[in-house]
């Protein structure tokens, strides 16, 4: 293979991954120009091009080095190393990216009587991951058929090929529209940037490692949330003990008002309707969460 030295990535061409992936690499200061056939993008300031695949085609073009690394799911990471990969070198998962959350589960038609893991011995288990089905099956001793399809596996316990599935889930909606019901989880699964366990020796590594560099930056930054409140001295400590996870609060003072103080916490996630709301009974007031854009500690 000719050598390259421009990093490329391989991503999902159209589906859940598409948006998101593209979202975070723009944030990450990357910016392309697509070619005719949408097939590739080329990076107009970085050395960075991507390579617009389908996901399940991605690991699998790592593997052979026409891509360096490659967003997408653990899932299909998971199922490549356990089928296709096994007798390659593993595939690394460098950086869990926060988007395409769902989980890998079985299910089973409500009506049917399950207690335990056990009772899918002698079953037959519908799947698009036999890899992975087949470990989780094997790590528990459990001898049952797996039953490989590509696609709409919910309805293969209703066609009679199956007597129950294992698919992603996420708000559990197919699950509902098809009168299965979720009974195990196998894996919690979301986009990965996937990679070799090595990072190549040239320009592609140093720019591979300023891409994950610029990741976390990114990534921290999207999770954080600035937190302003204002509360009496008194509230300050019942206050403070409500404050979701993240450095020390900053104080100010409040002008005219001595017993008052003005407090500023960045928070290291999420801050719920339901938190503030407990923050507030403790005697916070005015309470404000903003996005955090850039940070440079
Ligand atoms: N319902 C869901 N909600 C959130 N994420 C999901 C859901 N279903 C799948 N995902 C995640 O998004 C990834 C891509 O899902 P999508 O449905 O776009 O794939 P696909 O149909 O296999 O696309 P392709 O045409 O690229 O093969 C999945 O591998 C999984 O990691
Ligand atoms: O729990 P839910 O929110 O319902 O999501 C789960 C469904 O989403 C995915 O299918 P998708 O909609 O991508 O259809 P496909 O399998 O035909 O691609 C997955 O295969 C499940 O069927
Ligand atoms: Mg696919």
């Amino acid at each position: 293979m000719k050598p390259r030295d421009r990093l490329r990535i391989a991503m999902q061409k159209s589906g859940r991954l598409t948006e998101p992936a593209l979202d975070l690499l723009k944030r990450c200061g990357l910016t392309f120009r697509q070619s005719r056939d949408k097939l590739f993008c080329f990076g107009e300031g970085e050395p960075v091009d991507l390579l617009l695949v389908r996901d399940d085609d991605i690991p699998g073009l790592i593997a052979q080095g026409v891509c360096d690394v490659g967003i997408v799911g653990r899932n299909v990471l998971g199922e490549f190393q356990l089928t296709a990969g096994r007798d390659g070198e593993p595939l690394a998962e460098l950086r869990p990216l926060g988007f395409g959350r769902c989980r890998l589960s079985i299910a089973v038609p409500q009506e049917l009587d399950y207690a335990s893991s056990g009772d899918l011995a002698g079953r037959r288990i519908a799947t698009s991951y036999p890899g992975l089905l087949g470990e989780w099956l094997r790590a528990r001793d459990i001898d049952a058929a797996v039953v490989t399809l590509a696609g709409s596996v919910e309805i293969a316990p209703k066609l009679g090929t199956a007597d129950a599935i294992c698919d992603l889930v996420q708000s559990g909606g197919t699950l509902v529209a098809n009168q299965l019901r979720e009974t195990e989880v196998l894996l919690e699964s979301e986009a990965v940037l996937a990679g070799p366990t090595t990072l190549p020796a040239d320009e592609r590594g140093d720019m591979l490692e300023l891409l994950l560099k610029r990741l976390d930056g990114v990534i921290q930054v999207r999770e954080s949330r600035l937190l302003l409140l204002q509360t009496s001295r008194h509230s300050l400590e019942a206050v403070t003990r409500l404050l979701p996870g993240g450095p020390q609060p900053t104080l100010l003072a409040v002008a005219g008002q001595t017993d008052q103080l003005m407090l500023q916490a960045l928070c290291a996630g999420e801050v719920s309707w339901r938190q503030l709301e407990e923050i507030k009974k403790a005697g916070a007031r005015e309470m404000f969460v903003l996005p955090v854009e850039k940070m440079l500690a």
